[in-house]
């Protein structure tokens, strides 16, 4: 079902939780919701499962209006990061939980029930854990249980708040991609919460910004990831290299630097480049001459950190790590060309 948030605000002392949100979700879209701590992500989830009310603004389900309507009546299905199991009832009966608490005129019958939770733990490839208790369960199953358990409700979205938060790295990403192709099968509309950008750009459909209550960008991954709106999206996703520097008649100025900056307006700018977007030149006579400082090594790249001649900021480059080329040593001259930038006004 599609969502489509209004204008949605939620104060409270001192702080603006959620401040003029204006969100469209399309129908059968995984969507995340992305931002440091504090910048309104659950509230937000919260707000559009009707478990908080906010102070102004419009929550809609497709043609319904839903602002005033409760959680039960909105039919969302939630999961969150701690939300344990219950622990007195096995898997099966977890899962079956939300059907079998409908009213009675809802409620289909034991066969139903008994066969939906069947297909349910089929489909979180968990067919022979029925029985088990929750302590059974690794954390890992639990989440993909209280999945199921979510789904079994045929919610008319899905919202997830970090549900992958409690588990170590490698679980982590296991689950998402995970998540991911349940999504493709379910084509249920999603919302997930994290506060990793990671996450959020391997698993989502489409990616939401948020920085204190505000709404900072909406893109895919690959936009908010090449194309970030604002310095702040800029050093959120990613890892940035900051020139500070002047933009004068659409070129932009750092001491001996200078490029192209069409389109900025005149005065103080910084400019950003990614460290995968810095390159070592080949000839004598291209990019700005620079001495190496450091020399990172990761496991799929090295990070050289260097003084660019004329300029106070050390600059990161990331290089691809293959065998056949030898990495500048510390104390080499290099010279090194920018392939892509932006300059937003400081
Ligand atoms: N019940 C509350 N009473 C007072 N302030 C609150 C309450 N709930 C949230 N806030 C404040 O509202 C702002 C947004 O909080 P929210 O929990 O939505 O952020 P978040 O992005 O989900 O953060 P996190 O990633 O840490 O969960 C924060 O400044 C928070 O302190």
């Amino acid at each position: 079902m599609e969502l489509q948030l209004r204008n949605l605000g939620k104060r409270y002392p001192g702080v603006a939780a959620l401040d003029a949100v204006d969100l469209d979700i399309a129908s059968g879209e995984l969507v995340a919701l992305l931002g440091p701590s504090g910048s309104g992500k659950t509230t937000l989830l919260r707000v559009i499962a009707g478990l908080l009310h906010a102070d102004r603004g419009s929550v809609r389900f497709g043609e319904i209006d839903a602002t005033k309507l409760s959680l039960r009546e909105r039919n969302v299905g939630f999961v969150f990061q701690h939300y344990a199991l219950f622990r007195h009832m096995s898997v099966a009966e977890n899962v079956a939980f939300g059907l079998r608490s409908r009213p009675r005129r809802t409620r289909p019958d034991q066969a139903t029930i008994a066969r939906r939770v069947q297909e349910l733990l089929q489909l979180i490839q968990l067919p022979e854990l029925g029985g088990r208790y929750p302590e059974q369960l690794s954390g890992g199953q639990k989440q993909r249980v209280a999945l199921a358990r979510a789904l079994a409700i045929e919610p008319s979205v899905l919202l997830l708040d970090e549900p992958f938060g409690a588990l170590d790295a490698k679980v982590r990403v296991e689950l998402r991609r995970w998540l991911r192709r349940l999504h493709e099968q379910t084509g249920q509309t999603t919302l997930f919460v994290t506060h990793d950008q990671e996450e959020a750009l391997e698993l989502a459909d489409r990616v939401v910004v948020m920085r204190e209550g505000r709404v900072e960008q909406v893109g895919t991954p690959s936009e908010i990831y090449r194309e970030p709106a604002s310095p702040y999206v800029f050093d959120f996703i990613g890892r940035a290299n900051a020139l500070a520097g002047e933009v004068r008649d659409g070129r932009f100025e750092a001491r001996n630097l200078l490029l192209d900056a069409a389109g900025v307006a005149n005065g103080a700018a910084r400019l950003y480049v990614r460290p995968h977007d810095l390159a070592l030149a080949d000839g004598d006579d291209e990019g700005m001459p620079a001495q190496v400082r450091a020399q990172h090594r990761r496991a799929d790249r090295i990070t050289l950190e260097l003084a660019v001649d004329g300029q106070e900021r050390v600059l990161e480059l990331d290089l691809a790590d293959r065998p056949d080329r030898h990495p500048p040593a510390i104390g080499d001259r290099v010279r090194v060309r920018i392939l892509r930038y932006r300059v937003f006004p400081a």
